[in-house]
């Protein structure tokens, strides 16, 4: 028999319209980034439902094709390279790696930003070729004051630098920079309207120990437990034991570790997250791999240390041509 009791009628109603409206933003979700890869015998079993069986069945079958097999085509996340400098170069030495950058040819799909010692990032700014982005190295969680060596958001902003690499392993490892630091300073520099290349990865002991994920999980979940919006993150995945030993992660290796991170801000942060956040992979990458690893369904860019100081950078760049 039909509830009779007005209070329960509309705390139903009410629930039902919340609800429905739910779905529908789902499905608006949906019917823009899933419908295209899923099965045509599917679509015609969510036509016989309503719209909330319709878009759950749609959402599941697309977070397993996306976990599972890798989201079909980068599902638009534009390829992002970015060149580490680290402390390396001379005036001189920079005018030869503009001078490349400026020859190219730079795929305009391809997303270039480059990572500049501090006391050449204005010069580097002026002189750039159009299309290629500066980011610092480092910068402080504060906006000014007395922290001697230290660089702020703020200065940043101030000479047009866009991006910061934060959390770098040669910062964890040399200067001792923790999770929770370097969470800090991300929150920060996002705040300040930098965007922000953040890195993560286990060590050598780490990955003998079968603690890979369980290292890369807790240094993203520290950034997660301070920051809101990924909109301007990137992340990078760099394994230290590949960084500068010539010694790269297989393109398996590096894939399983980025689908296996996807999935975990899948269910830890959201969806939307896992599916538009670019993910770099980072560690010995050369001109002779660049290309295996870039077409690993969810690697979606690289940062590069030593490479990104000789002209085979413009070929890391075109991975994906
Ligand atoms: O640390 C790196 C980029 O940040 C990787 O360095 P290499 O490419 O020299 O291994």
């Amino acid at each position: 028999m039909a509830d009779t009791c007005p209070a329960r009628v509309i705390a139903y109603s009410s629930f039902k319209i919340v609800s429905n409206m739910f779905w529908l933003t789902r499905f608006s979700f949906i019917a823009k980034n899933a419908w295209p890869v899923v099965s045509p015998q599917l679509q015609q079993r969510c036509f016989s439902n309503g719209v909330g069986n319709f878009s759950k069945t749609l959402l599941l079958q697309f977070q397993q094709r996306c976990f599972s097999d890798g989201c079909p085509g980068g599902m638009g996340r534009k390829f992002v390279v970015g060149g580490n400098w680290k402390m390396n170069g001379t005036k001189k030495q920079v005018d030869e790696i503009l001078d490349f950058l400026k020859k190219g040819p730079l795929n305009a799909d391809t997303e270039v930003i480059v990572g500049v010692p501090a006391v050449y990032l204005d010069y580097v700014k002026c002189n750039a070729p159009p299309g290629v982005e500066v980011a610092a190295q480092n910068c402080y969680k504060a906006e000014k004051g007395a922290f001697t060596g230290e660089i702020s958001a703020l200065m940043l902003k101030d000479i047009n630098v866009g991006w910061v690499i934060l959390g770098h392993s040669e910062r964890r490892q040399i200067f001792g920079e923790t999770d929770d630091l370097i969470a800090e300073k991300v929150a920060f520099a996002l705040d300040s309207g930098l965007k922000v290349i953040a890195c993560i990865g286990e060590t050598l002991q780490e990955r003998e120990a079968g603690k890979t994920e369980e290292v890369v999980f807790r240094q993203i979940q520290a950034i997660a437990n301070k920051i809101k919006d990924w909109t301007n993150v990137v992340i990078a995945y760099e394994p230290v034991w590949a960084i500068g030993t010539g010694k790269t992660a297989t393109p398996e290796q590096a894939q399983e570790v980025h689908k296996a991170l996807r999935g975990y801000i899948c269910e830890k942060i959201s969806p939307s997250v896992a599916e538009s956040v670019r993910i770099q992979y980072g560690g010995s990458v050369t001109g002779a791999n660049c290309k295996d690893l870039g077409a690993k369904p969810d690697i979606d860019g690289f940062l590069v240390g030593g490479a990104s100081l000789k002209p085979e950078f413009v070929q890391i760049v075109n991975a994906r041509q």
